[in-house]
């Protein structure tokens, strides 16, 4: 049987917490396929290193067949120049490993329609959709600075930028997944105001003319960001630029019932992706041993689905989540149902049991 190497970056606030979990779940399900490479990055690489990101551990990402990360990030780090934050170390693996498309799936389980902030009647209809991010372009990688202008008033810019190729990949990923799903497909953009999105949308519709099965809708992103509160039953996948994907995607967190449910993939035209939960490394609950594990644990079943074809090993851990939620167990993100809430741990050793 093959055995994988796995860039394990832990990271920073809950990451290490979240991560074990992920481990100990990836261990019951796939034993001995797996060997993990410790990569320090984010803010621990700032306080062992000086720096978020070393070459090291770039390099490790780039030798391993897949890396799983928890979160970086946390007050301790928040006043540091831009280019030494803990998020830069994000930022650089995933231009460093040109993870272009980031998957945000997010579905309401049916067990927790309770915790949806939605009208009853909303969430009673769910929802199931994906997010597809473009992940290495817009201003997040634009020419970004400060200057003075001539009245000695200070100028900070950061570039929304995107080209051609970056927006024909990202919507080709997008139109091969709603092929593979519902068959719709909602670009969101902000054509009416910038350059970027109007070549976004044009770019869109060219890719369109090779998907004819596809249902292609445009959406201006703030009026996106509405029809997710509204109605959110009516997206299958949405395809957007870096920074909208990023709003959004924590929007349509919420409505599933919290952040810590959602998981993601980010993908690269290469094997090796990179797999970790959408929320950040929540130094409000850090080491109280409380943080939801299961955005983690199913980013691990979506990267035995992308990165190793293991898809029986994922739907048993999706499957597992699903048995666990549907007995009443509970993270104490997700109270709906008025039980006590169990810590990372325990809620961990629960979906192991359902393994
Ligand atoms: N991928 C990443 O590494 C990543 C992603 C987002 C934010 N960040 C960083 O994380 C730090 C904190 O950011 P933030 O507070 O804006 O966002 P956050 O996602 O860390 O937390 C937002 C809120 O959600 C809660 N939350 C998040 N994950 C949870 C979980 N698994 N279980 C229960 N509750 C959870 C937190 O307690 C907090 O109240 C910042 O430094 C930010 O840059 C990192
Ligand atoms: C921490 C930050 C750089 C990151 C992003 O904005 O991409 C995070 O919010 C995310 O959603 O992965
Ligand atoms: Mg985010």
């Amino acid at each position: 049987m093959s055995n994988y190497t796995l860039a394990v970056i832990e990271g920073d606030g809950i990451g290490p917490e979240i991560v074990s979990s992920a481990i100990r779940i990836l261990d019951k399900v796939a034993p001995g396929r797996f060997t993990y490479k410790p990569v320090i990055a984010g803010g621990k690489s700032i306080d062992i290193h000086g720096v978020p990101l070393t070459d090291e551990a770039i390099a490790t990402c780039k030798n391993s067949d897949s890396v799983l990360l928890g979160a970086v990030g946390g007050p301790k780090w928040d006043t540091l120049p831009g280019h030494l934050r803990p998020e830069r170390a994000l930022l650089g693996i995933r231009k460093e490993l040109g993870l272009f498309a980031n998957i945000r799936p997010a579905r309401l389980y049916p067990v927790l329609k309770g915790a949806c902030p939605l009208r009853q009647e909303t969430a009673e209809k769910g929802f199931d959709m994906v997010i597809v991010r473009e992940l290495t372009g817009g201003c997040y990688y634009g020419e970004r600075g400060r200057k003075q202008d001539a009245d000695g008033n200070t100028i900070a810019f950061d570039t929304e930028t995107y080209n051609q190729t970056e927006i024909d990949r990202i919507a080709k990923v997008a139109f091969e997944l709603a092929a593979k799903r519902g068959k719709k497909l909602c670009s969101v953009d902000k054509a009416n105001v910038l350059e970027s999105s109007r070549l976004w949308r044009e770019r869109v519709h060219e890719i369109a003319k090779s998907y004819p099965d596809i249902a292609l809708s445009d959406m201006l992103v703030d009026n996106a960001a509405m029809q997710l509160v509204k109605n959110p039953a009516q997206f299958d996948v949405m395809v957007t630029a870096n920074m909208f994907g990023d709003i959004l995607s924590d929007e349509a967190s919420q409505l599933t019932g919290s952040i810590g449910l959602l998981p993601s993939a980010s993908l690269s035209n290469t094997r090796c992706g990179m797999y970790e939960p959408i929320h950040g490394s929540a130094p409000d609950i850090a080491g109280k041993g409380i943080a939801n594990p299961i955005a983690t644990i199913v980013s691990v079943a979506m990267m035995l689905r992308y990165a190793f074809t293991m898809d029986a090993e994922a739907e048993r851990i999706e499957q597992a989540v699903d048995k666990t939620l549907q007995a009443g167990f509970r993270t104490g993100d997700i109270l709906d149902n008025g039980t006590t809430p169990l810590g990372t741990k325990a809620m961990t050793d629960k979906i192991l049991e359902q393994l």
